[in-house]
């Protein structure tokens, strides 16, 4: 295939996935690191259609083809950083990488780079590569997150790149000192204009897969937490429950129910004011969220009642970790703005042989009661009569 009709398959490929960033940028305003991959997709775009013109048999200015559309190149790639680097959240303004593609474009304009293909070659390569690189650094840290999947997609498609723009530099190094056959030059051409759409392909893939796992964990989350804490909502306790209670059963292990609720909540609510006793339960939720492993789990199980499921875990074992609880929550103020001490009291119930979660939740119901009764600030556990 020639390179004009090589570069305007690049060209089309480029405005359908530029057109489809801007739509989803449009439609995903929350999302705000897709303006940089639209950007992305632009670069690519502005790349792709120089460069069919430049092959299109017209000719071009020096410094729009190679200097802007090289620049472009590279470009695109500064673009997906900084997207991922909006994406992850990560500290520190992206300003820089604009001035980096503004001194790599004059860069490009030097009598060094006009001189010679290589040189501009040699200029423009490593800072892709130390781009795509820097991507990978950056993903890797989550790929165990909960869009995991989708950042070792990017990873992949960020290592391909590096690989195929190594393998090209090493060629025209080979190249440079006689020891392979320039015949071969415009095949390796041609291959690194396939990889290079390839790699714009793939990339524009993990995008819309990023987008949508994101969107799809945003609903989920919205489903299953509490809006005010953050915790696991009630909707969510049949299945959850369900499913530990039977891994318990299966492997003969003790589960283990706290059910807290907070000492007259009421008050709080009275005296300071309905948003104070909402910053009450976060605090609470916070503190029982910081004490727990990672396979307990944590519900708000109503308006000031928490219930945590602890797998694994004996009634001694249960009462010391509630006891812990209570005491973190009573030792740790609230800023009311004056230091205002919580206290709760927690009915703890556990059991090797149930059927039903809802009867470990009765019997930790019952012991909770206990404890209120008893004068609240305290753990009970629910002895069987
Ligand atoms: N601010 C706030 N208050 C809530 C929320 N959900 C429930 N409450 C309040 O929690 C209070 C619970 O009061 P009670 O059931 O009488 O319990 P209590 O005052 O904690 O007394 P004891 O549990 O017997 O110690 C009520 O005033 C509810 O309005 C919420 O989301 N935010």
């Amino acid at each position: 295939m020639d390179l004009f009709t090589l570069t305007v398959i690049n060209a089309f490929i480029a405005l359908v996935a530029t057109g489809v960033l801007a739509f989803q940028e449009q439609a995903d305003r929350q999302f705000r690191y897709q303006r940089y991959f639209l950007l992305a997709g632009i670069c690519m775009l502005l790349n792709a259609s120089i460069s069919a013109i430049h092959y299109g048999g017209i000719a071009l200015p020096y410094w729009l083809l190679p200097a802007l559309s090289n620049s472009l190149s590279v470009g695109a790639n500064i673009a997906l950083a900084a997207g991922i680097h909006r994406h992850l959240q990560k500290p520190g303004k992206r300003f820089g990488l604009l001035l980096l593609f503004v001194v790599l474009f004059l860069l490009n304009l030097t009598d060094f780079a006009r001189s010679d293909i290589n040189h501009r070659f040699y200029l423009n390569i490593p800072i892709v590569l130390l781009l795509n690189f820097w991507c990978i650094y950056m993903l890797w840290p989550h790929r165990k997150a909960e869009l995991g999947k989708v950042y070792l997609a990017f990873i992949a498609t960020f290592g391909f790149n590096i690989i195929q723009f190594a393998g090209r530099s090493a060629y025209m190094a080979l190249e440079q000192q006689q020891l392979v056959s320039t015949s071969i030059a415009p095949l390796v051409h041609n291959i690194g204009f396939f990889a290079l759409t390839a790699f714009a392909i793939l990339v524009f893939c993990c995008i819309i897969l990023l987008s949508h796992s994101q969107q799809r964990l945003m609903l989920q989350q919205l489903s299953e937490r509490d809006a005010l804490t953050g915790l696991l909502n009630r909707r969510t306790m049949d299945i959850r429950l369900s499913a530990e209670l039977s891994r318990s059963q299966r492997q003969q292990k003790t589960l283990s129910f706290l059910l807290l609720d907070a000492d007259h909540f009421k008050q709080i609510n009275d005296n300071f004011g309905h948003a104070a006793g909402d910053l009450a339960l976060q605090h609470i939720a916070k503190l029982a969220d910081q004490q727990l492993r990672d396979y307990d789990l944590l519900f708000r199980y109503g308006g000031e009642e928490f219930l945590l499921c602890l797998p694994d875990t004996d009634a001694q074992t249960a009462i010391h970790i509630a006891d812990r609880l209570r005491q973190i929550i009573n030792s740790s103020p609230l800023f009311l703005p004056q230091p205002y001490f919580l206290t709760v009291s927690i009915g703890v119930a556990s059991s090797q042989h149930l059927d039903n979660w809802k009867t470990l939740l009765q019997q930790a119901d019952e012991a909770l009661y206990q404890a209120k009764r008893m004068g609240r600030n305290q753990v009970t556990l629910y002895q069987a009569a």
